[in-house]
């Protein structure tokens, strides 16, 4: 099963750049990027990856300060873009969609920001079988205008390159920030055409969680609140909820495998995809998840080609990328 799980084509549909970045690859691109590695950076990475019991979610929002360090030049940013897409290619993810912050520094402004990462993603494309899309995300610990400036810079490249920013995340600790300030700028995206993947219900928020659902969205990030209404919501609206197991359980929101809420969408019958959300951070691999959710609740090799089916149709790919994608998942299923 874990050879096959490594074989399949998979599409990822949730993750973030600076969380993504394995150990590995974070050695690496300090080596090329910033020279030789000390002593005290080899404990950096070993915290790095480490979840004491118990952690939560704060303890997991200290951890990105690291990667942000290292991709905060433009050079950094670069080579963490290649690595962290050679990575996924690696791991036969075939279709991926990745998020990130625009970042201002005294190195770049946000749109340098995004340019970095755009031109990465074109030359890292060309290297691995892979197709990527960019979502650029809005952190709703930061102001509005943080937000104003990312839309505004997402529907002008966009419109540049259609078919690389898909749409807008909206993440960041979900303990800081009031959706509701941020609905008309997310609004505004959706009018220009810009998909909304939106981080929600990832801890119990129910006031929050409702206005989100009747906001809309067209995919969910976590949804692990959300309950059995907000779980027939979503299976009448279409949405998916992107469920990230390692993610859930090493946070603490999901107080094991075995609870995961992908049990409760699988005998809803309501749609969801796989996903890996960080899986620097989080220390795994799509495959890996696939592997955990197989194990944990006994799914067939035919429900992981149905999971990974699902997240091409969720995808926010073009339908001739989508048919490419089946096309390339029927033919693995043959060979099998
Ligand atoms: C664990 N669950 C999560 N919940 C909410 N937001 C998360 C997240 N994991 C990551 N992020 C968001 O993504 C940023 C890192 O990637 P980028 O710097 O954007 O590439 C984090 O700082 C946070 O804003
Ligand atoms: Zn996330």
């Amino acid at each position: 099963m874990i050879k096959f799980l490594q074989g399949l084509p998979k599409v990822e549909l949730h993750a973030h750049l600076n969380g993504s970045l394995n150990i590995d690859s974070i050695k690496e691109l300090a080596e090329n990027v910033y020279g030789q590695q000390s002593d005290e950076f080899a404990s950096m990475c070993e915290r790095f990856i480490t979840f004491k019991k118990g952690s939560n979610l704060n303890d997991c929002f200290q951890k990105f300060a690291f990667v942000h360090e290292l991709t905060s030049t433009r050079k950094g940013l670069e080579r963490a873009t290649e690595l962290t897409i050679r990575d996924f290619a690696k791991d036969n993810v075939m279709y991926l969609e990745l998020r990130t912050t625009p970042k201002s520094n005294d190195n770049m402004t946000r749109r340098a920001y995004l340019e970095v990462v755009m031109a990465a993603i074109e030359k890292a494309t060309t290297e691995h079988a892979i197709t990527v899309k960019l979502l650029p995300s809005i952190n709703r610990g930061e102001p509005l205008e943080v937000a104003e400036e990312t839309v505004a810079l997402a529907i002008e490249l966009g419109q540049k390159e259609p078919e690389l920013i898909a749409g807008i995340d909206f993440s960041g600790d979900p303990n800081q920030g009031k959706f509701s300030d941020f609905a008309p700028v997310l609004e505004k995206a959706r009018q220009h055409g810009l998909k909304l993947a939106i981080h929600c219900a990832e801890i119990d928020n129910p006031s929050e969680i409702r206005e989100m659902l009747m906001f809309g969205m067209s995919r969910c990030g976590h949804g692990t609140f959300l309950g059995n209404s907000g779980f027939a919501h979503m299976k009448e609206q279409n949405i998916p909820i992107e469920c990230c197991l390692s993610s859930n359980v090493k946070t603490g929101t999901v107080s094991s495998f075995g609870s995961h809420h992908l049990k409760q969408l699988f005998l809803a019958d309501a749609p969801k995809v796989l996903c890996t959300d960080d899986c620097g951070v989080f220390d795994s691999t799509l495959s890996e998840e696939f592997v955990l959710a197989s194990e944990t609740f006994g799914l067939t090799r035919s429900q992981c080609i149905d999971l990974t089916m699902e997240a091409v149709q969720h995808s926010f790919a073009s339908p001739e990328e989508k048919l490419k994608m089946k096309m390339r998942l029927y033919a693995f299923t043959r060979r099998q």
